[in-house]
């Protein structure tokens, strides 16, 4: 069985039962129907993550069941979980660990109004306020890729990397969203969720007002750097 260190080993214990837990916040948030979706967090100072099982109910997710995998998406074997495979997106949740240094969890969800933006390919255009704060403008489309290899990976980084978003509607599919660690990746797609639906309302009943850069620059600043308390994760 492989071991490391006590303090990455106290990391991995408590990763595994952040990232089972932020599990749960999926079907809180109505984001995932059945086994869909997932989440996984980088474990600090290692390279590795945590990833949950694939094809398994929610109901079923535990910190003993999170699946320890590298950095190349293998799993690490004689480890809890390790007798069961990943997730099927773990290739794609590797290849962002890998290529996006900063980044301590990705997300996966096929939530119904993101995903209806995804099947047209069309970028959410940023028109409300919240989209400002929280994505800095619009939410990207990356291109159709079928899982498999690390074409998904691929797409989110090549999309993502130095864009202000923290979510990407891969077309035809749904959307990735990544974070600094777990918890800030579900944070956004509970966020992408709720302005895709606001913004597809919005369409729905009338035009659209963009609001001019200057003031989405003002938004995200200070949403990143004022908002909540100083000792937020993102600060
Ligand atoms: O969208 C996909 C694969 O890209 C789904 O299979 C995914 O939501 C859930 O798969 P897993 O249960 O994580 O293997």
């Amino acid at each position: 069985m492989t071991t490391y260190s006590l303090d990455v080993e106290a990391s991995i214990a408590e990763l595994r039962a952040q990232v089972a837990e932020l599990h749960n916040e999926l079907v809180r948030n109505n984001l995932v129907v059945w086994t869909g979706g997932n989440v996984s967090g980088r474990v600090p100072g290692a390279d590795l993550f945590v990833i949950k099982p694939s094809g398994v109910v929610y109901d079923e997710l535990s910190p003993e069941n999170m699946i320890l995998c590298d950095l190349d998406g293998d799993v690490i074997p004689g480890t809890p979980g390790s007798e069961r495979s990943p997730s099927s997106d773990t290739a794609a949740h590797a290849y962002v660990y890998r290529n996006m240094p900063w980044v301590g969890g990705v997300v996966h969800t096929h939530s119904t109004y993101a995903t209806a933006w995804a099947a047209r390919g069309e970028e959410i255009p940023c028109v409300i306020t919240a989209m400002a704060d929280e994505f800095g403008g619009p939410i990207p489309i990356g291109p159709f890729a079928i899982i498999g290899d690390d074409s998904i990976g691929r797409g989110i980084v090549d999309t993502l990397s130095g864009h202000r978003s923290r979510a990407v509607l891969m077309q035809n599919h749904g959307p990735f969203t990544i974070g600094v660690s777990a918890r800030d990746a579900v944070k956004a797609a509970v966020m992408v969720e709720d302005v895709a639906r606001t913004v597809h309302l919005a369409r729905e009943a009338g035009s659209l007002i963009p609001i001019p850069q200057e003031a989405i620059d003002r938004l995200y600043d200070r949403y990143q750097n004022v908002y909540g308390q100083g000792e937020d994760e993102r600060r």
